[in-house]
């Protein structure tokens, strides 16, 4: 049985011995060219601050229906943020079997990229029956996107480029979204928690609880179980790099199918380029791709922003907020 590649990416966020740093991104490039996919290991998000958003996560999954729309998405406007009920989202054109709280970058009014009406971009709704949340979401953010830094660094020298390529450029200003999932436990089959889809950006990190249930699709089209392994995250490459790399990085349709019979929990946080950025290819030779993308999408046809690129994606996952939040 295949099983993902696990990477230590500690020398990456140390940057202190040249050695093992360039050890550490050849073993990310190879697992980006390979699967899209890896665990990472020695990330620096400490296992109390997890703890801690996983009880208050939980908690807020707790409250009543009625609670939780108190910030439904609809109130949080163009900005995107709150939460979303059971089968309110349409990741493979079918309702997901889940329900989550949107959060991102939390960004005052007077942010430039608030003021000119940017999507996506504003603050964030918190629950006021979990007030702890907040602090937990901030504390992990903080650590979390710290590590993705670090994986920047790694995919950067990856590719032959220098370690802060894209600090320096696509991700001066990223573009960043957190989620917090809550799978019930419904085994049933074909009902999927998460369709396939591939992700939209740079790199995911996921935060995954003990329960399990996510599967990756491999270059050949069997899936690969990615089971919790300790505290470890699921980093992965989103469509953005593939279409950056000109496919060398796979952008691998995934899938969620909560059969554990427990509540799931999971947290990704999707680092990608800042919204105005173009996403132009590198100057590097394109690498062919066996299978059909998955949603028949091609990704290096694509041109323009990242924001010009999600906006199309996320209209079609959310159809009815797409209207409201697009209507002028
Ligand atoms: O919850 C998970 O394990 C995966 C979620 C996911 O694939 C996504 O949000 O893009
Ligand atoms: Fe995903």
């Amino acid at each position: 049985m295949t099983t993902l590649p696990v990477i230590d990416i500690a020398p990456l966020r140390a940057m202190d011995d040249a050695e093992m740093v360039e050890r550490t991104a050849a073993a990310i490039g190879a697992a980006s060219a390979e699967f899209g996919f890896f665990y990472a290991d020695g990330h620096g998000i400490a296992d109390s601050l997890v703890a801690r958003l996983e009880t208050a996560s939980h908690r807020f999954f707790a409250l009543s229906d009625k609670e939780k729309a108190e910030i439904a998405m609809a109130h949080g406007g163009i900005a995107w943020r709150g939460w979303f009920p059971l089968g309110g989202e349409l990741t493979s054109g079918l309702p997901d079997r889940k329900e989550g709280l949107y959060l991102g970058e939390d960004l005052a009014a007077d942010d430039p990229r608030v003021v000119a009406g940017w999507p996506l971009h504003g603050a964030n709704l918190w629950p006021r029956a979990v007030p702890e949340l907040r602090q937990a979401v901030g504390d992990y953010l903080d650590a979390a996107v710290a590590a993705a830094e670090a994986l920047m660094r790694g995919m950067a020298l990856a590719l032959g480029l220098p370690a802060e390529h894209f600090a320096a450029g696509m991700t001066r200003r990223p573009t960043l979204l957190f989620r917090i999932f809550h799978y019930p436990p419904d085994g049933a089959p074909g009902r999927f928690g998460v369709g396939e889809h591939s992700d939209y950006g740079l790199l995911t990190l996921l935060g995954q609880d003990g329960h399990g249930g996510l599967e990756v699709r491999a270059a050949n089209g069997d899936w690969i179980a990615v089971p919790p392994q300790g505290r470890m995250l699921v980093v992965n490459i989103g469509d953005m790099f593939e279409r950056l790399t000109r496919g060398r990085f796979r952008s691998a349709p995934h899938r969620v199918i909560n059969a554990s019979g427990r509540d799931r929990l999971s947290w990704p946080l999707f680092y990608d380029p800042d919204f105005a950025a173009p996403v132009d290819p590198l100057p590097i030779a394109a690498t062919a791709r066996s299978l059909p993308r998955w949603d028949d999408v091609d990704v290096h046809a694509a041109s323009g922003t990242y924001g010009d690129y999600l906006l199309g994606k996320v209209g079609k996952v959310f159809p009815d907020l797409a209207g409201k939040a697009f209507r002028d």
